[in-house]
């Protein structure tokens, strides 16, 4: 009987656990992720990226199959040196962050890896705002599922909305079933595994 499965080495295959009764059948794991908590929890660790101080944002597109075409984070353009370029809120606006730094939305959708994102749903963790929702319609995103709608009263949210309901995307807010999802590096049993070599890759890639 083969023990392994997709993911998962289990510890001790003797074992009687949760999935292995002791008549030797196997059922399949039912506390696996369901795809609208594994998209949303995506943008959430895309997020753990941001240099933003204050507000890390991650969204995530997924086609119409299930497959994550775009992530991205907020965070400063390409070649705009994230050690260089302000992320403080200055009333100097050009001391401020706001004129430089690109949404998680934008970047998620210039970061696509599919030829088009058209009737595409975009995870994200905040109501995008009005530059996103353009972007967001022009590209052809059918359906935007967000977490907190924080900066409902501000009036770059009203106009999202407004131009977003005009174009016929779909907004839903994602209610999470666990409030936390851990990410445990050690649960595969690496005694079993073949070593591999650690490599330490360099931090000037942005996504
Ligand atoms: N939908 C959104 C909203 C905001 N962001 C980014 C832009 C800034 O980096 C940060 C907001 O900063 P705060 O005013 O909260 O200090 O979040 C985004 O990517 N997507």
């Amino acid at each position: 009987m083969d023990y392994t499965t997709s993911n998962t080495v289990l510890k001790n295959p003797n074992a009687t656990d949760k999935y292995h009764s002791p008549n030797g059948s196997t059922t399949k794991r039912l506390d696996y992720l369901e795809w609208e908590e594994y998209f949303m929890a995506t943008a959430f660790l895309a997020a753990k990226r941001s240099k933003d101080p204050s507000t890390q944002v991650g969204a995530c597109i997924v086609n119409e199959d299930n497959q994550i075409v775009g992530v991205g984070y907020n965070g400063m353009p390409r070649g705009c040196c994230d050690d260089v370029f302000p992320w403080g809120k200055s009333s100097d606006k050009l001391k401020s962050k706001y004129l430089y730094v690109c949404h998680a939305e934008a970047n998620a959708i210039l970061n696509k890896n599919a030829a088009s994102v058209k009737n595409c749903t975009m995870y994200v963790a905040l109501f995008p705002c009005n530059e996103c929702a353009k972007q967001i319609i022009q590209s052809g995103i059918k359906k935007v599922v967000y977490v907190s709608d924080k900066h409902a009263h501000k009036k770059s949210t009203i106009a999202s909305k407004r131009m977003l309901t005009a174009a016929g995307v779909e907004t839903q807010q994602y209610c999470p079933k666990n409030k936390k999802i851990e990410i445990d590096f050690t649960e595969l049993d690496w005694d079993q595994l073949p070593s591999t070599p650690l490599k330490k890759k360099k931090d000037n890639d942005s996504l």
